[in-house]
Formats: C-alpha cells, structure tokens, sequence
C-alpha cells in the first residue's frame, strides 16, 4: 500500500465577507494524497482550487476540519524540504538571479547541493541560458517555469502547482509538462497540478473537479481512516 502524504478531512474554508459576513469557499473537502499520485484538480474560476492547495501545502489553515500529513513528518517542517508548491502570482526574489533562485530551497533547508546543481538543472527544463539573468528579464512564461523547477529542486515529495502553464502556449505547455514528468517518474513524489488547459490535465492519471467549493459528486474516494 502506498504511503498517505497528505489527508484532508471535510475540510471548509471561510472568509470575511466584510462587516459580519463570512464567504464559504470550501465545503467538506476530504481527499487524501498518495505518493506517486498525479492530480489534475480543474473547476471553473473561484471554485477553490487555490485555497485547497494552500491549505494542502500548509500555508493556509482549514476553518473547519483537519488536515494532516502523515507521510511528510511534522507540520512546521513541510517547507521547502518535503512539499514544494508554486502559485500563480511572481515569486521569484527580484534581487537574486535566476541561478540564486533555484538554489533557495537548498539555502533555506540548510542542504549542501553540487556547485553547478541549479544550473543543471535549469538546463534540464531547457532554461539554462537563463541561469545568470535577474526575474526582471524574464517573460511571464519563462518565471513561470523558473518558480516550477525551484519547487522541483530539492526533490520534495509532494509538488503542488497552481496553473504552471497558465502564460505558456500550448506546445510550450506540452513541452514542459513533460520534462516536469519525466523529473518526477520513477520517484513516488505527488504532483498536483490545478489547470485550466484540458491538455494538461489530461496527461495526470487522477482528475478531481471541484465546483462552488466541492468536489464533483461522487469525487474523490477517501478510504475510511
Ligand atoms: N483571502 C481571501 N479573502 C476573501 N476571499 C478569498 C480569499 N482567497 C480566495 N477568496 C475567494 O475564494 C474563492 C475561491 O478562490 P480560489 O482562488 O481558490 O479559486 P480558483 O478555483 O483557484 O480560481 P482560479 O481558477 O481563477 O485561479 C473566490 O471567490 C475568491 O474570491
């Protein structure tokens, strides 16, 4: 049986909607994330895929119900060593170069890598000719893809992204996709990847759609705990 990385248990998620108000935007979520796993979570704009990665990569807390890694050890040490997550907004640090930037994870996680480990790398998603430019001069496609190798880089062993492909074209899409998949194949990393492009969702063996906050009925199947 395959190692349970992360379990959410009818988990809800609430904002203020001003003054008294409080907006819904997860509703009984329970799911549970196995290694090797490949998820492709899609539903319409403001479904709650965002807040449903935030909450499985710890960086936002359930309002009702629980959400626990068993299979990454404890909770303040998810990050970057054990789950790496890239989300929609720029998150490369505009003062460091792209090369710096790969390396982060390693500095943060206190974790010796090759001298010319990030370059490598970079080279193997095709961008190592970016190595040495600052984010500032990069296309929104290129940061992209750069903040998605930094998740990938100290090889955690859960990877959550949120539209990775979203300013890429969709040959360029298909093309990183693989070398993303080809990174973690004979690894038992989880992949989460919430997309809008139906190719990409299309190439992870698990669809979850999610609509209003839930899963679409009947989706996913959580064993009994
Ligand atoms: N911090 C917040 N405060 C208030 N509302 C929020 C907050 N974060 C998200 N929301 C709301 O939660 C809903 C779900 O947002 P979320 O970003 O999870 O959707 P999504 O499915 O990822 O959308 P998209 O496909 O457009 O990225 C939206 O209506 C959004 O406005």
């Amino acid at each position: 049986m395959t190692e349970i990385l992360a379990v959410c248990r009818h988990v809800g998620r609430a904002f203020s909607g001003g003054g008294e108000s409080r907006v819904s935007v997860l509703n009984d979520i329970s799911c549970e994330i196995r290694e090797g796993a490949r998820i492709a979570l899609t539903g319409p704009s403001g479904s709650g895929k965002t807040t449903l990665l935030h909450i499985l990569g710890g960086l936002d807390r359930p309002t009702n119900g629980t959400v626990e890694w068993p299979g990454l050890g404890p909770a303040e040490r998810l990050r970057p060593r054990m789950i790496g997550a890239v989300f929609q907004s720029p998150s490369l640090f505009p003062a460091l170069t792209v090369a710096e930037n790969v390396d982060l994870p390693a500095v943060l996680a206190d974790e010796d890598l090759p001298p010319d480990y990030s370059r490598d790398l970079l080279s193997r998603f095709e961008l190592g000719e970016l190595a040495d430019k600052m984010p500032e001069e990069l296309s929104g496609g290129q940061a992209q893809r750069v903040a998605m190798v930094r998740a990938l880089a100290l090889r955690p062993k859960l990877v959550l992204a949120d539209e990775p492909t979203g300013q890429l074209d969709g040959v360029t899409a298909q093309f990183f996709m693989d070398a993303v998949l080809d990174y973690l194949a004979n690894t038992s990393a989880a992949l989460i990847v919430a997309t809008h492009d139906q190719a990409v969702a299309a190439r992870m063996a698990t669809r979850w759609t999610m609509d209003h906050g839930q899963f679409r009925c009947g989706q996913p199947v959580l064993e009994p705990a």
